[in-house]
């Protein structure tokens, strides 16, 4: 079949949006694989799948698989490039929408400057959650459970461990450019206590509203930035006393500003989104 897409770009982490209100997408986990190779395909870290509601009091339905054609449960940098999307289709006059994920209900608001601000609802700290297998942990957590210790590489290393709806992991380094992003980041992804795998969250302290952060997406590697591990990162500062909201979170593909009021307040992610080009493709049965 021929597909339409946009390709598109959250503070550099990059997608394939596919209006799944007017075209049939029923894809294999190869066939994603193959739209989000960078080589054989589109390139994309993530393909965002725009749908109709499935319930009453909300907008749309938002579909997120990674490059590695796992369908996931949350995608903050997609949540403002999937506004962007439905208004310049004119799929929606609203400025603010109601959006059905995998993890729950987000409410994305259009700002009069262009970017885009998303409730991303309130984070969930229990470690069973998350989900992570805390057994056998508990007695050496920092505090209640604000951090754990988890050997990567023969290392003991202090993960914060964060759900914005998907998992992360959150650890604090001296120097983000520095850390073993590429190396620990895929041990981390992959550790036995994360039964579902985990985002990796390595963030550099510059001050109290500000911070440094390289992400190693599951299921995509290292990605120019993370929208949800960007909430995940301010939310474990705040929780450990190193932050205090709001704060900028500097990326290696551009700047977020992340606001939490604490306790069971909801994450405020705000950022830009930008369309690069629209194209078709033909996709077969891969795989
Ligand atoms: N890039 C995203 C997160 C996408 C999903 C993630 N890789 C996962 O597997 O949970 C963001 O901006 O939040």
């Amino acid at each position: 079949m021929k597909l339409k897409f946009t390709k598109m770009h959250g503070a550099g982490n990059d997608f394939v949006v596919i209006d799944a209100i007017h075209q049939h997408i029923d894809f294999t986990p190869a066939q994603w694989q193959l739209l989000a190779d960078r080589r054989f395909g589109v390139g994309a870290d993530q393909m965002l799948v725009v749908e109709k509601p499935q319930a009453d009091n909300v907008d749309f339905r938002y579909r997120i698989y990674n490059a590695d054609g796992g369908e996931v449960e949350q995608c903050g940098n997609g949540a403002r490039a999937f506004v962007k999307f439905v208004t310049d289709k004119g799929l929606t006059d609203k400025r603010q929408i109601r959006v059905q994920t995998m993890s729950g209900i987000i409410e994305p608001k259009l700002e009069s400057d262009g970017r885009i601000t998303v409730d991303m609802g309130a984070p969930i700290l229990a470690p069973a959650e998350v989900p992570f297998d805390a057994r056998n942990l508990a007695g050496q957590a920092l505090g209640d459970d604000i951090a754990w210790p988890l050997e990567i590489h023969g290392k003991q290393v202090l993960m914060s461990v964060v759900s914005m709806g998907n998992p992360h992991a959150v650890q604090v380094v001296d120097d983000s450019e520095a850390a073993p992003v590429l190396t620990d980041g895929p041990a981390i992804e992959h550790h036995p206590r994360f039964p579902k795998r985990v985002n990796a969250g390595f963030m550099q302290v510059i001050d109290r509203h500000q911070i440094k952060l390289r992400v190693f997406e599951r299921g995509a590697g290292e990605t120019l930035a993370c929208g949800t591990g960007a909430c995940a990162a301010v939310v474990a500062g705040i929780r450990r006393g190193l932050l205090d909201s709001p704060v900028k979170v500097q990326t290696h593909g551009g700047e977020l500003s992340i606001a939490w009021a604490g306790n069971n307040r909801p994450v405020l992610m705000t950022g830009p989104a930008v369309s690069v080009f629209e194209g078709e493709i033909e996709i077969g049965a891969a795989g």
